[in-house]
């Protein structure tokens, strides 16, 4: 405190009742008071007049005192310049009042650093928000981004069914056009075979009548045929059947004539024929004699020289057949040498004779009814030369003459004589061969192989009738006779004359024994010679006998011809009587033998009958299949007109199709174009959205670091300072209790001016705060002004002079000192006081607000967490976020997602 002169002088002459008035009380401010060692305040009035009256103090807060203006412990006067001592209480209270400052200070900023970390808090949330927004748009974008795919790859997959329908379609529509190019030739075709088909039913359909008309004439005529055929038949079967009645009847020995072709030197040197065969087939052969006479000769047979082996034995076969029916049957043939009885009876190997087609007939016919006979064939061959017998089959000779006897029951036969049982047609032509073989034969002029023995086969045939248990036993003669040339022709002479001398006295006794068996003599001559003693059984009687006459047919032989024609005309007219069984069987072979033969026509009738029919129902069959034909023929023509159809109904279905799926593919087409444009909208909202975002948390976040290290900075320094300072208070405080005295006083006087000085120092760097506050948070110039105004050495009054309780009547009393600037100044200062205790009664909820905000930042770390993570996402729209953090120029660790907790958490926690 110090006694200004000035206001000394001033309140001196201070006359209050023209200040104020009358009755009013004098309001001084700013009047210095000194608080005393007890306690006391001394107000001292100097130079006042009178006895003034106080009626009322005021004490108000002196404004705070800056350090810088304490100086050892005293304060100099603004006003005076004097040095204003400062008590250690005083400077205690000042130094409480510069803590309370910065307390005060370090709790606006707390609170400016919590309503910063508000702030960062809610621009993070906005930013969480945001993000969660954008993630949210991310995923929507994902999902339209998935829905767009998925519809590109469906409208890939719809594009390349439809190419593969399309191409199959095309595929299958060349194959129908092609499989209906070739429906429609063959259509074209079968419409043409039809119409053919049709011209040909129809054609067929009118020669049907004609046809039947036809078919009905030739069955008339088969009819017709058939009866005429029958009745031939009939005729045929009556005439033979009277002839052999006849002949039967008659006995009469057959004869058939054959005559011996030109050989080819015959032939060659121009030798006539003298045989007729003009008539043949009537049994007639006409032979001229002397060039124009002609003589006829009837026989039961004329052969040609063109006539076969075959054909001679188709004749003889039902005669050579009878030997098995139980009948003595001889064959013989006769003729002159040279004429062909060897050629005819024996044959040759290539054209079998008589004798072997017999034997295998009557194999052939015994095989046949086996079932009902049984046979047993022996053979024997016989030669008559010289008029001995000789056994041609036996295998050694023997001097044994053989003679010809008689069985009791009438048989002839030659006891001795080998009788070769065959049982197969193989035997029998070894047999025939070995009989030839052993033949004698020599040579003359005429033939040069001439047989000049009579060859006698004889066949002996035992027959059992299975069903009636008949046997019979009877033989048949095949005989080959000796030349019947004359002797004179012939020219021989000794051993051959003798032959012939007994050739043609046993042809002799033959024509004898047939002479007398024409007319019917009582006595037979058969023993004049062996040949006919050995034919006694066969010949005549009851037997059955054909004459083969053999003939030369050239003119030379004219004679000789003649002579044997005559000769067998002769023996056709012996009449023998009707042949007999050797057992007589009655008629009841004869009719099972016509029965046989009926049987035979009657089935080949059957056979002609059934032909006819067959080629009857060949016709009908034919007429039928054509009208079958042309029936399905219309049927695979409406077939294939139904198919054609039903293709082009499928074709045209198939059309359809294609375009429905053409119109959907443009429907879909238009959908993904639109498609493509809402996502090509929402990503460039979505690029704008991020670029803000970004550049609002680039500043945001740039704003929180600057003021976070600020403030980590002031606080640091804050504590170290406030750490200083209460050590030395307390090194103080306790130095000054143990010391005491002046040099302790001095010494710690000087210290507390050191640490004075070194605190006005750091309020003066302190000072500077609200300017640079100022640039950061928008304060004015004026307030600057002021601010720098109220850390003034003046407004350094002792806060013991205010009393909040009576703030207002020291406001009302204002000295009207100075400016108005000073004024206002005051005012404001009163203010900044009141905001400055209304900032410290507001300092406890925020610091509840402060751990509320850090618990609930605590909660919300998590959540943060989740966020930032779903931030770092791979997605494209994540991408975009990092872009934006690292545009922001914030290193990779600073940014939320991928610093760790601990620094998040002391992020929040600040
Ligand atoms: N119908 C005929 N067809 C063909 N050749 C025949 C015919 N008849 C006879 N010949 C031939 O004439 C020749 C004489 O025949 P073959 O020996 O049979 O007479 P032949 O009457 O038996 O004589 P021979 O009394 O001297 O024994 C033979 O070479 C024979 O082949």
């Amino acid at each position: 405190m110090c006694s200004c002169r000035k206001k000394r002088q001033v309140l001196s002459e201070l006359d209050i009742y023209s200040l104020v008035g009358a009755n009013r009380a004098l309001q001084t401010v700013d009047v210095r008071a000194f608080v005393g060692e007890d306690g006391t305040i001394v107000i001292r009035f100097e130079g006042v007049n009178g006895n003034p009256i106080v009626s009322g103090i005021c004490i108000k807060r002196a404004a705070k005192l800056p350090a810088s203006q304490v100086k050892h412990g005293s304060v100099i006067c603004n006003n005076c310049a004097a040095e204003i001592e400062i008590s250690s209480a005083q400077n205690k209270y000042l130094r409480m009042i510069s803590n309370a400052k910065y307390e005060k200070k370090i709790a606006e900023l707390k609170s400016q650093c919590q309503l910063k970390t508000d702030e960062c808090h809610e621009a993070w949330m906005s930013l969480t928000g945001a993000s969660e927004q954008l993630e949210k748009v991310q995923m929507e974008l994902d999902d339209k981004f998935l829905q767009y795919h998925y519809l590109d790859q469906a409208m890939e997959e719809q594009a390349a069914n439809l190419r593969d329908i399309c191409s199959r379609y095309e595929r299958d529509k060349r194959l129908w056009a092609a499989v209906v190019d070739d429906l429609e030739k063959k259509v074209k075709n079968m419409k043409q075979e039809h119409c053919q088909l049709s011209r040909e039913a129809y054609e067929c359909f009118d020669s049907i009548p004609e046809l039947s008309k036809m078919v009905f004439a030739v069955q008339a005529m088969v009819a017709q045929c058939d009866a005429l055929k029958l009745k031939f038949s009939e005729e045929q079967a009556k005439r033979k059947m009277l002839y052999n009645q006849i002949q039967e009847a008659k006995g009469n020995i057959r004869v058939f004539c054959r005559c011996r072709p030109l050989r080819n030197e015959e032939m060659q040197s121009g030798f006539a024929t003298v045989a007729d065969f003009n008539a043949a087939n009537d049994g007639e052969l006409g032979i001229l004699s002397g060039g124009l006479t002609k003589k006829i000769f009837r026989f039961d047979r004329v052969y040609t020289p063109q006539d076969g082996q075959v054909n001679v034995f188709a004749d003889a076969s039902p005669m050579v057949v009878s030997v098995l029916d139980g009948y003595n049957v001889c064959i013989f043939a006769y003729g002159q040498t040279g004429t062909g009885k060897t050629f005819t009876m024996e044959g040759s190997e290539q054209n079998r004779g008589v004798n072997y087609r017999t034997l295998e007939q009557l194999f052939k016919i015994s095989e046949e009814r086996k079932e009902t006979f049984t046979y047993n064939i022996s053979i024997s061959v016989l030669e008559v030369y010289n008029e001995q017998i000789r056994d041609l089959l036996a295998t050694s000779p023997t001097s044994k003459k053989l003679e010809i006897r008689q069985a009791p029951e009438g048989a002839h036969h030659v006891p001795g004589i080998v009788e070769a049982k065959v049982g197969n047609i193989k035997e029998v032509w070894s047999v025939l061969q070995a009989g030839s073989n052993a033949r004698a034969v020599g040579s003359n002029n005429v033939n040069e192989y001439s047989s000049r023995s009579h060859c006698m086969l004889c066949i002996m045939v035992k027959t059992k009738n299975l069903i009636t248990e008949e046997c019979t036993k009877s033989k048949l003669w095949l005989v080959d006779l000796a030349g019947s040339e004359r002797l004179a022709k012939t020219e021989v002479q000794g051993e051959r004359l003798k032959e012939a001398q007994n050739i043609n006295r046993s042809l002799s006794a033959l024509g004898d024994v047939i002479s007398a068996l024409a007319s019917k003599s009582s006595h037979i001559p058969y023993r004049n010679s062996k040949l006919t003693h050995l034919l006694q059984d066969s010949l005549g009687g009851d037997s059955k006998t054909l004459m083969f006459v053999q003939i030369s047919p050239l003119e030379q032989d004219l004679g000789e011809t003649l002579s044997s024609l005559n000769f067998a005309t002769r023996v056709r007219g012996v009449e023998l009587g009707p042949a007999r069984k050797q057992i007589d069987v009655g008629e009841l072979q004869k009719l099972k033998i016509m029965l046989d033969k009926a049987k035979q026509e009657l089935r080949s009738k059957d056979n002609a009958f059934w032909k006819l029919e067959e080629n009857l129902r060949n016709f009908e069959g034919k007429a039928k299949g054509k009208d079958q034909i042309c029936r399905i023929q219309q049927e695979k023509l409406s077939e294939l007109e139904g198919k054609i159809a039903l293709k082009t109904q499928l074709c045209r279905q198939l059309e359809k199709q294609l375009l429905q799926l053409s119109e959907g593919v443009n429907g879909k087409e238009e959908t993904c174009l639109s498609l493509q444009q809402k996502v090509k909208e929402l990503e460039n909202k979505l690029r704008v959205h991020e670029h803000a975002q970004s550049t609002t948390l680039q500043h945001k976040v740039c704003q929180v670091k600057e003021l976070e290290n600020k403030l980590q900075e002031r606080t640091q320094e804050f504590e170290r300072h406030s750490a200083k300072l209460n050590q030395k208070a307390i090194e103080l405080e306790n130095k000054l209790q143990m010391e005491g005295g002046n040099q302790g006083f001095q010494m710690l006087q000087q210290k507390i001016e050191e640490l004075e000085l070194k605190l006005r120092q750091q309020e003066q760097q302190e000072y500077m705060l609200p300017a640079c506050f100022a640039d950061k948070s928008g304060t004015t110039s004026n307030e600057r002004k002021a601010w720098s105004r109220v850390l003034s050495p003046r407004q350094m009054d002792p806060p013991s002079l205010r009393n909040s309780t009576n703030r207002a009547i020291n406001q009302e009393s204002v000295l009207l000192k100075g400016t108005d600037t000073l004024h206002q100044i005051r005012r404001r200062r009163g203010l900044q006081s009141i905001g400055t205790e209304n900032t410290f009664l507001a300092s406890s909820p925020l610091l509840d607000k402060r751990i509320l905000s850090s618990e609930s930042t605590k909660g919300r770390h998590i959540d943060q967490s989740k966020a930032l993570s779903r931030l770092t996402r791979s997605t494209k729209p994540a991408a975009t976020v990092h872009r934006a953090f690292s545009g922001s120029n914030l290193h990779k660790d600073q940014l939320p997602g991928n610093k760790d907790k601990n620094d998040k958490s002391k992020f929040w926690l600040r």
